[in-house]
């Protein structure tokens, strides 16, 4: 039978080889062991401790990344209350990027028919987040909590579902722009790509799996010349990296609806405009550069062909996306794990009546009563389209979506909730 010294140090040539014959040596050696033992131990337990303190900052270093300040008792209470749903039959709703331009106006229509809503959003500098908190007090203000995070941030998301048992998510939060994909690739992976990943994972996972109502982009139709642009129309010729990202989002989004059963429907958004709208847009920076007596660059087509976009009021958008929360249908699965077929849609919500760029500014020149300083140049190649135009039908006849509002009428509501956001009167800003 081995000793526990054999054991502990075998028999090997050299250093610890045993004598059992002699005493002292014996005893210096069960006492030689039992120190090694001890090294041994000692050794052991700093390996644990210095691993344990790494994986904790490596925790606390993805936080940060995360910026999270998410957690305790009155945060769950604020996200509980807010859930709260206020009509029989109403849904609980987390909504992604609900500082954002549609996710504010969305989350406000659903919240004001009774449903319970949730908002996340980063807060993200990709324009002015001034405005970004604007729309987080107007949303407070009506009992809409948001919740300060990135929707890459799994231990959050996770948290959020275990709090609620959200019945649908509606996910706006994307890394949005057609042009600013040129400059900074790597944002339109991190949200559109790895964030919708990390959100679908959580619903996937969710019991009960949310149905997920979410924005793609009439992007996706790029080089597609057909008009106007209909679902089936081929999406595989995208002209920049967002619409790429996009795209390549429906083909996510298919997969969690074939593997995990998640109920999807894509809505192919056309240039949304409005109140509260993205200062990135065209319609927003060509208003504060003629209030301010700045030229504006109008962008032309080949052989100076005017660009056009179906223009899309806000109002109308969010129709689409409450009507589309409504018809759904559910998630089949549980446990991760599809129990049956569940719905995958996809539906172009646009205006159906496409407008020329010289147009709209010339509507705007119209409302702000100011001339504009017009630059004409030559489309340059960073991922614009010559002209959207959207075909309705199918949404029309599944969803009931029916846009009603013309862009001149659209833009005069724009124009009179920018002058009194930026304080302006009579064309001077006051503050
Ligand atoms: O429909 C969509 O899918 C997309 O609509 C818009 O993209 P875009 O149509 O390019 O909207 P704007 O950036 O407002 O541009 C509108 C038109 O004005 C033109 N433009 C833009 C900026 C400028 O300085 N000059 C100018 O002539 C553009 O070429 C384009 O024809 C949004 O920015 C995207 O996030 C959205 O996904």
């Amino acid at each position: 039978m081995p000793s526990l010294e054999d054991e502990l140090f075998p028999s090997t040539p050299g250093k610890f080889k045993i004598d059992r014959n002699h005493t002292m040596n014996r005893q210096f050696h069960r006492c030689f062991a039992s120190t090694s033992t001890m090294f041994l131990w000692a050794l052991f337990l700093v390996a644990l401790t210095a691993s344990y303190l790494s994986f904790q900052s490596f925790v606390d270093s993805g936080s940060r990344y995360f910026t999270a300040s998410w957690g305790g008792i009155q945060w769950e209470k604020q996200i509980r209350n807010s859930a709260q749903i206020r009509r029989s039959n109403g849904k609980s709703v987390l909504v992604t990027g609900a500082a954002g331009f549609v996710g504010t106006h969305v989350s406000l229509a659903l919240k004001k028919r009774g449903d319970g809503v949730v908002g996340i959003d980063n807060f993200n500098n990709y324009y002015d987040p001034s405005l970004k908190k604007a729309r987080k007090s107007l949303l407070n203000n009506h009992g809409i909590f948001i919740v300060e995070g990135d929707i890459n941030d799994a231990r959050l998301i996770a948290r959020l579902f275990d709090i609620v048992a959200f019945t649908h998510v509606m996910h706006l939060a994307a890394q949005a722009g057609v042009r600013y994909a040129m400059e900074n690739p790597h944002s339109y992976v991190h949200s559109n790509i790895a964030g919708l990943v990390t959100l679908l994972e959580a619903c996937k996972s969710a019991n009960p799996q949310p149905s997920v109502v979410w924005a793609s982009s009439s992007s996706v139709y790029g080089l597609n010349e057909k008009v106007p642009f209909s679902e089936s129309d081929r999406t595989d010729q995208p002209a920049s990296l967002y619409a790429a990202t996009k795209k390549a989002g429906e083909e996510i989004t298919h997969t969690y609806n074939h593997i995990y059963g998640l109920s999807i429907t894509g809505l192919r958004f056309f240039t949304v405009y409005g109140p509260w709208g993205r200062p990135d847009m065209a319609y927003f920076s060509f208003t504060r550069n003629i209030l301010q007596g700045k030229p504006i660059t109008v962008y032309r087509g080949k052989n100076r062909v005017d660009l056009a976009r179906d223009f899309t009021y806000i109002d109308d958008i969010v129709k689409g996306c409450v009507g589309s929360l409504d018809t759904s249908g559910k998630s089949t699965g549980s446990g991760g794990k599809k129990r049956g077929p569940a719905p995958y849609r996809i539906f172009n919500l646009g205006n159906t009546s496409p407008v020329t760029v010289p147009t709209l500014v010339s509507i705007l020149e119209r409302h702000l009563k100011v001339k504009a300083k017009r630059n004409f140049v030559d489309m340059p190649g960073n991922g614009d389209v010559p002209f959207t135009h959207a075909n309705i039908s199918l949404a029309q006849r599944e969803l009931g979506y029916k846009p009603t509002t013309d862009l001149a009428t659209g833009l005069k509501k724009f124009v009179k909730w920018y002058l009194s956001y930026y304080g302006y009167n009579h064309g001077k800003a006051v503050n």
